[in-house]
């Protein structure tokens, strides 16, 4: 429960939330954020509250001193059979108790310890019941604005109001604990107040004394960070993870796109064993033309075909009349996708080369795509494959392998990488890459995660050709484990 104390600091907090959105924002009517009435009310609400765990409480202590009390008694018992038991069982009275015991009280007990007291459940319903009038989440939103408009009215700063410290109105027992400095800089956050943040992540870190509590700041503060691009700063926030916990989703997602920086700027040089030759046995047109071929990786497997498409054939493409007025803004979000694109009528002639390239059957094969990239053009991480649900995987089973030609001239950045197998694959003129994206079970690859880097300089244009996998039946290994038409969920 609040003291006096805080009550009055809860009353100078909301007249100033109240003069401070006459500044500001307007806030909606029903807010206790915004009213000292209403949050009296809120006082009233938190009694009620706390009468009821209490209840709650001391009903749950009954039960475990009755526990407790049977334990001592049944303790001595037990003792006494133990430390003599052959005169012991040697009664037949006790004799008869250890098995009634055993039989009856045991049973009893496990019972009565998983039973919940219907006085407790009570105490629970009623505390549920209220929820309905505790602050929702715009009521702290609304506090927190309060907050932050009393720092810039007044101009304090986060350090004194954690202390409780109010323009010189100082009541250190108000100050703010580990987790309402972590709200509002979460707050901050969301407002777009980076340095307000900072100071607040840091107040809540010299609060918290439990690791795991002080991560979720660390987490907070990463995310932060990563919004401003300073992913190695936010690494660093995220290091010393403590093994209780699992990396969330959002975690895994920035390590990923962390990788995904780190490609795309680096110049990767892994060494391998995987070499350059001229492959001239995938159809018999390849014995007579061969083509050069550059072994990337082998699960996935990928490789890299260089001068496979001819600058004539490019320039056909590229200067179609049509062509530029097809393009289209892709229908991605553009934080997703900073590109143009098209599906371009097939052509024999470029079918028939992607299966000299792959052995695989163009039977079925999406069109192919054109994708035009300009100066910080991308496309994030994404996989080719379907997963499953998609009609087209149902009809012709799912994007098996990717072909992705490069048709344009690339002067900096624009690589295509695959951060999870630490592959960047530098867009070059006339040449393409092939990747499975399925494993031969038909299962998804996953490793084939991958995206565009943002083009620095020149113009990024790429054909992209998605193989799919029906056609490819009798000329792929055996699919065990078949994925194609995985049980509909209930
Ligand atoms: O443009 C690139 O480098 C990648 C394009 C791509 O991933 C796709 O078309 O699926
Ligand atoms: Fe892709």
């Amino acid at each position: 429960m609040y003291s006096f104390k805080n009550l009055t600091f809860i009353g100078v907090l909301s007249v100033c939330i109240i003069c401070c959105h006459g500044f500001t924002k307007s806030i909606p009517k029903k807010s206790y954020a915004a009213s000292s009435i209403d949050l009296m009310n809120l006082l009233e609400v938190e009694d009620e509250l706390v009468d009821n765990l209490k209840g709650y409480v001391e009903t749950l202590k009954i039960k475990l001193n009755l526990m407790e009390r049977s334990l001592i008694d049944m303790s001595i018992e037990h003792n006494e059979m133990k430390s003599d038991y052959e005169s012991y069982l040697g009664n037949p009275l006790n004799s008869f108790r250890l098995i009634h015991r055993l039989h009856k009280s045991w049973r009893k007990w496990y019972h009565y310890a998983f039973r919940t007291e219907n006085n407790a459940l009570v105490r629970i319903e009623n505390a549920r019941l209220m929820r309905k009038m505790l602050p929702t989440s715009l009521d702290l939103e609304n506090a927190c604005r309060g907050i932050d408009d009393l720092m810039s009215f007044y101009d304090l700063k986060p350090e004194e109001l954690a202390a409780g410290n109010l323009a010189g109105y100082s009541q250190p027992d108000t100050g703010l604990t580990a987790y309402d400095c972590l709200a509002l800089g979460e707050f901050s956050v969301q407002n777009r107040k980076d340095d307000l943040a900072e100071a607040w992540f840091n107040l809540s870190l010299t609060r918290f004394e439990n690791i795991i509590d002080k991560y979720r700041v660390h987490k907070s503060w990463a995310l932060l960070l990563m919004k401003t691009n300073q992913l190695t700063a936010a690494f660093h926030h995220l290091e010393n993870k403590p093994e209780e916990i699992f990396p969330s989703h959002e975690v895994i997602h920035f390590e990923e796109e962390l990788a995904t920086v780190q490609n795309c700027t680096a110049v990767v040089q892994k060494p391998s064993r995987l070499h350059c030759r001229y492959n001239s046995s995938t159809t018999p047109f390849t014995r007579i033309a061969p083509l050069k071929m550059e072994e990337l990786s082998s699960d996935p497997y990928m490789v890299v075909y260089h001068d496979v498409i001819y600058d004539s054939e490019i320039d056909l493409m590229l200067n179609a009349s049509n062509f530029s007025l097809s393009l289209t803004n892709s229908g991605q979000k553009s934080e997703v996708r900073a590109s143009k694109d098209s599906y371009i009528v097939d052509s024999k002639t470029l079918n028939d080369r992607v299966t000299d390239m792959t052995g695989l059957s163009m039977e079925m094969s999406d069109p192919f795509s054109m994708i035009n990239y300009g100066i910080g053009g991308h496309y994030m991480l994404h996989y080719d494959y379907h997963e499953y649900s998609n009609m087209t995987r149902e009809k012709y089973g799912d994007r098996i392998a990717t072909v992705l030609f490069y048709l344009g001239e690339v002067h900096s950045g624009g690589a295509t990488i695959f951060p999870r197998i630490n592959i960047t694959v530098t867009p070059k003129k006339g040449s393409a890459v092939f990747w499975y994206n399925l494993h031969n079970s038909g299962a998804m690859h996953s490793e084939t995660l991958h995206s565009a880097c943002p083009v620095i300089s020149g113009s990024k244009y790429v054909l992209t050709k998605w193989i799919n996998e029906l056609p490819q039946m009798f000329s792929t290994p055996c699919m065990k484990d078949s994925n194609l038409h995985p049980p509909k969920k209930q």
